[in-house]
């Protein structure tokens, strides 16, 4: 696996970047909803960026916004909105501004209130636009008083500090600037992001301990020119755990982070050591693989790996006795109430879960249960629970887990599901089918593509498979009638499938096999057994995680006959007509409807009365007639028969 880059490191870079003065170049900077509340933020103060490919180039501020004042949007991206609070508070009391920072709903019920008095203390104005102690925040300048040392909060969140870290030196230009942590800080690691990043930019902080910080007197923002950004050790959890629970041979392999990392998380590591996995790491990756199997139960304090223990609390299901995760506070103020969700989403699959203010304990589960999970938006949620679905190494009848809402990974991890399924494996009776079949021009295409991206599944257009039979017999000069050549020219089709674009020989045929002429011969050559069994093997290989939508004539009757949904869609021959009429000539293909009409009722009368794999429904088919619906309407009805077949209690 790669994986995308950091997100605590990609918005403290940008950040960075934004107000050193010249152009720095990040490589692999992380692509998501949380760094592109950062760019857009950035962008409206006035930093320009180009992005080309891996390469992201900021020309930063060179310590003063060009726009002395603006409305930001932060989404729920707690890492711009603290540290851009700051960093404009600062800015703001230095060279004069007013800006006012906003957030999602969810950002309003995150505190900032420890940052806020902080800044108070120092000078800022700051006033809170709705609760006290939570955005959006209105920054309206003031004086800075940096004489005494500046005092805040370190036991809510880390970031409070980071925020503080990255804006002062914006303000040492005549003084040592000194920040007092009050209280136990949490989460040291990201401190240690911060200042490590800090030092690439000309800042060299002295620490006391965890409690004094101190930027020297003339400290100044200085880009390094080029960094790298490491990938995301919160990310490479996920695949440490898959690595620990995976009864396979093979480890799974994790590039882009290992013993060199920055992050805290990478520490994560010793926790899954700890519960049975075996990890190799070099500088910058991993590879891990199954070393105990149930997994060891542990006690922990997971303190320095906050996100990460997430993880664990999902690798709890397959231990040896219940996991306790100690001080974890900080999981109720982030992106929701975590430890609550944790708890509630764990019962669904059937565990038993204790939870207290700062703890949860896991019990392991001997015969989980079908459970649809709630996300909360909180991106973790989901990437955590996907775990929960490795359950048939458990017990013999694995049972799925239904996400409820997958793209939320888009916060840090757009294509986590890709690289999931790019390395898991399923028996292909696990893996679901719905089946389309119908007449032609029914829309059957249309739908199985629809449903698919709902669903985010796989689709099989197997009529395109006959269509590009009938196009390579045609160009070998093959006969229509000649079964044992039509069956060699479809055993060694060289195909390739781009989205909805196919290639033979490595030339684009997608327009060439909707020709009417096309579809007539592939008509005629599928009525012949050997053919068709030569296409047999490459349907099958279609049905890949997470799902696959197959439409054709023979989908239910034949090729997955245990299909869990089986659909037999109709329209009447006039609907058709007019449909297929229409398709053609907003292709730019001249048509004749009478023609096309006849055509096609011969074309189904062939397909209905041929021996082998006739058209006909299934015998659990359910048949629609969409003469009379839209596409849409078709879409949602497939979608409602589809949760309604499903195990799971979609209330609970
Ligand atoms: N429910 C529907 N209502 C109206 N038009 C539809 C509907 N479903 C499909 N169509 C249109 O009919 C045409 C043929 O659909 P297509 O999916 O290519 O059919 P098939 O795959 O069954 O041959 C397309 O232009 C499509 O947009
Ligand atoms: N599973 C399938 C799919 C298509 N076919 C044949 O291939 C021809 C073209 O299929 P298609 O789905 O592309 O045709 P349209 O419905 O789009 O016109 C059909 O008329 C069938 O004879 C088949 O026999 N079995």
């Amino acid at each position: 696996m790669r994986l995308p880059g950091s997100k605590s490191i990609s918005n403290r870079l940008l950040l960075l970047a934004g107000l050193s003065a010249g152009q720095t170049t990040l490589v692999d900077l992380l692509d998501s909803d949380d760094t592109q509340v950062m760019l857009d933020a950035l962008r409206t103060l006035g930093c320009a960026i180009e992005r080309d490919g891996d390469t992201t180039r900021i020309t930063g501020l060179g310590g003063r916004a060009a726009v002395a004042s603006a409305e930001l949007f932060l989404g729920n991206a707690g890492t711009a909105m603290r540290p851009l609070t700051a960093a404009l508070a600062v800015l703001a009391c230095e060279h004069g501004g007013d800006y006012t920072l906003r957030g999602v709903p969810r950002m309003h019920e995150r505190p900032i209130g420890d940052l806020v008095d902080a800044l108070r203390g120092l000078g800022a104005e700051v006033d809170c636009l709705g609760q006290e102690g939570y955005p959006p925040l209105h920054l309206r300048g003031g004086r800075l008083d940096l004489g005494q040392p500046v005092k805040v909060r370190g036991d809510v969140s880390s970031q409070f500090l980071t925020a503080l870290l990255l804006a002062l030196p914006l303000a040492c230009a005549e003084r040592d600037v000194t920040i007092e942590v009050v209280g136990e800080l949490i989460s040291k690691p990201y401190i240690e992001i911060t200042l490590n990043l800090l030092a690439r930019f000309g800042i060299a902080v002295q620490r006391e301990g965890w409690q004094r910080f101190v930027i020297p007197r003339g400290s100044r923002y200085q880009t390094p020119g080029t960094l790298p950004v490491e990938a995301d050790a919160s990310s490479a959890s996920y695949f440490i755990a898959l690595g620990a629970i995976a009864g396979v041979d093979a480890p799974v392999r994790i590039e882009g982070v290992g013993a060199g990392s920055i992050q805290g998380d990478i520490r994560f590591v010793e926790a899954a050591e700890a519960m049975g996995a075996v990890v190799s790491a070099e500088p910058n990756a991993l590879e891990v693989r199954r070393g105990a199997w149930p997994l060891k139960a542990i006690d922990l304090d997971c303190n320095h790996i906050p996100d990460a223990a997430m993880t664990l609390a999902v690798m709890a299901l397959y231990a040896d006795g219940p996991c306790t995760l100690r001080n974890i506070a900080s999981w109720r103020v982030k992106e929701t109430d975590r430890i609550a969700a944790m708890a509630c989403e764990l019962r669904k699959v059937g565990a038993t879960v204790e939870e207290g203010a700062d703890f949860i304990r896991v019990h392991p589960l001997a015969q989980f249960r079908a459970a649809s999970i709630h996300t909360y938006d909180d991106h973790r949620m989901a990437m955590c629970l996907s775990l929960a679905a490795f359950n048939g190494l458990q017990q013999a009848e694995p049972v799925p887990v239904r996400i409820e809402d997958p793209k939320c990974v888009a916060k840090t991890f757009p294509d986590y599901f890709e690289a999931l399924f790019s390395v898991v494996r399923s028996e292909p009776r696990h893996i679901p089918v719905i089946t389309i079949d119908g007449p032609t021009a029914s829309g059957k295409g249309t739908l199985a593509a629809g449903v698919a991206a709902r669903l985010g599944w796989h689709t099989l257009d197997s009529g395109s498979l006959y269509r590009v039979s009938a196009l390579a017999a045609r160009r070998a000069g093959v006969a229509p009638d000649d079964e044992a050549g039509l069956a060699r020219v479809a055993a060694g089709l060289n195909l390739r499938f781009e989205g909805t674009s196919v290639f033979l020989d490595g030339a684009d045929v997608t327009d060439v096999l909707r020709e009417e002429a096309v579809g007539t011969m592939a008509s005629q050559i599928s009525v012949w057994p050997a053919l068709r069994a030569a296409l047999y093997e490459l349907q099958c290989s279609f049905r890949r995680l997470p799902g696959l939508v197959a439409d054709g004539r023979d989908m239910g009757t034949v090729i997955f006959p245990a299909a869990p949904l089986k659909i037999f869609l109709t329209a009447s021959a006039a609907a058709r007509a007019e449909r297929r009429h229409r398709q053609l000539l907003e292709r730019g293909i001249s048509a004749n409807l009478d023609s096309l009409r006849a055509d096609l009722e011969a074309r189904d009368e062939r397909d209905r009365h041929r021996a082998t794999a006739p058209l006909k429904p299934a015998e659990d088919a359910l048949e629609l007639d969409n003469s009379g619906m839209t596409v849409v309407e078709s879409v949602e009805l497939v979608l409602d028969w589809w949760l309604q077949r499903r195990p799971f209690d979609l209330l609970g």
